[in-house]
């Protein structure tokens, strides 16, 4: 072999030697210090790929982003599991052990995580509304006004009561005047109730509301099936309503159903959602409650349709309202609260379903939400062990199991406890 050609084979063999050497470092297989490591995988991967060069590029503009935000001890604490990380989040007892990482450590990781979540989350218990409308067998009114009393008690500051809508088509809430003139007194909680048009809203009024929703749709056929009329005819119904209420100084909650996916339409374009999003506002609603009615939006889909709404309505002013019906309400949180948005609806024991939306499943548990906030070092002001009481009465009066998975799991520890 000439030597040129030597020269060759042990430049390749050197290349690969220390490719090999590096693969063992970035796959935490080698000891390392830190930086050196790190700059050498991004080296390595620098060559190998164009990707990483984008990523790369990314990755420090990101870094140097998320180094001039920080979090300061985030105390979490709530029934369970997470008491194992009471304490401030950033104790490196309670880090998995990436410090090695080749990518960046993990407080920069911590940071980025954190930037832009709120502090403080608003819950919207929709529980004795949105909970219990789909309920075949009629609950009976004093199940439901000892329902909102145990949910007011446990801290909760604002829970939906009920529903003045026509009785035949939600014969569940054929009761909506009994419910709120018994639960009326009670100061701790606004107690909203649902109101399709005029008629809705100044019976809602005599019975004693303080509070009225509108619920439009971003969906043209889900809107004809649920108030059966189109969207820009629901437009008209609402401003009626928000004019009304202006005149006697009543909050008004917009709801946006059909944010992600109607169970006629399919896929609704975000844009289609911002448009009605706006409309409610511009009418004079303070709050916009985003629904994933059928449940069927994962991270990768509401991320656009939030970014869309963001454009036009301020953060501040919207909520979200999540189905959980393929498993995706806690993920989907996740990122709205990444994104600002600090409201967030949910349903005690998960109960609910939308008479008009066949397949939907109930909302996200609030003991769920109220699980991973404290977990997050979010307040809520809600005392867990409450809600679960609450969420326990439902449940059994309905017959059958909680659909939270907080409260199943807590009920097992709670058994287990016992047995010792
Ligand atoms: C909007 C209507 C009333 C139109 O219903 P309609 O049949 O077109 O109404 P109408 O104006 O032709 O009147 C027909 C009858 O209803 C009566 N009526 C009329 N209005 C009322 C009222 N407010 N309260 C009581 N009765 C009312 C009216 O007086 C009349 O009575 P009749 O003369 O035949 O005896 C009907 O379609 C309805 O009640 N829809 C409500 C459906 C509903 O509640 N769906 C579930 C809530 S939305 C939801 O769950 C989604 C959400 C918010 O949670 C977010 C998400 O998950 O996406």
């Amino acid at each position: 072999m000439s030597s040129s050609k030597h020269l060759i084979v042990y430049f390749a063999v050197f290349i690969g030697l220390r490719r090999g050497v590096l693969y063992l470092y970035d796959m935490d297989l080698l000891p390392s210090g830190g930086r050196a490591k790190e700059s050498e995988c991004r080296w390595l991967r620098y060559y190998s790929s164009s990707d990483y060069r984008r990523e790369a590029k990314t990755w420090r503009r990101q870094m140097r982003d998320t180094l001039q935000g920080d979090i300061t001890s985030i105390t979490t604490s709530s029934l369970g599991w997470n008491h194992a990380v009471n304490g401030n989040a950033y104790d490196s007892r309670y880090l998995p052990n990436h410090q090695n990482s080749s990518y960046c450590n993990i407080r920069d990781i911590t940071n980025k995580f954190f930037n832009g979540m709120p502090k403080n989350v608003k819950i919207v218990e929709v529980g004795p509304r949105d909970g219990l409308q789909n309920e075949k067998n009629t609950v009976s009114t004093s199940v439901k006004v000892e329902l909102i009393k145990k949910l007011v008690s446990s801290g909760l500051s604002v829970v939906e009561a009920t529903s003045f809508v026509s009785p035949k088509w939600v014969p569940q809430l054929a009761d909506a005047k009994d419910v709120m003139e018994a639960v009326r007194s009670l100061e701790a909680a606004r107690l909203p109730v649902l109101t399709p048009n005029l008629k809705g809203f100044e019976a809602a009024i005599a019975a004693g509301a303080k509070d009225v929703a509108i619920f439009a749709s971003a969906s043209e056929s889900f809107s004809k099936s649920n108030i059966n009329c189109s969207i820009e005819e629901s437009f008209i119904r609402y401003r009626a309503v928000t004019q009304a209420a202006r005149k006697l100084s009543i909050p008004v909650r917009g709801y946006v159903s059909c944010v992600v996916g109607c169970p006629v339409e399919g896929p609704i374009p975000p844009s289609k959602v911002a448009y009605v999003a706006k409309e409610l506002h511009d009418m004079g609603c303070f709050e916009i409650s985003l629904g994933d009615t059928i449940g069927v939006g994962t991270p990768g889909t509401v991320l656009p349709m939030l970014e869309a709404v963001m454009a036009v309505v301020p953060v501040e002013k919207l909520a979200v309202h999540f189905h959980d019906t393929y498993g995706q309400s806690l993920p989907n949180i996740l990122i709205s609260l990444q994104l600002g948005i600090s409201i967030v609806d949910s349903s005690v024991a998960g109960l609910g379903g939308c008479p008009y939306a066949k397949g939907a499943s109930g909302n996200v548990a609030t003991e769920d939400v109220v699980y991973m906030l404290n977990g997050l070092g979010v307040k809520t002001n809600v005392d867990l062990g409450k809600l679960l009481l609450a969420g326990d009465y439902i449940s059994k009066h309905l017959g059958r199991p909680s659909g939270s998975k907080t409260a199943t799991a807590l009920s097992r520890v709670t058994a287990d406890t016992s047995k010792m």
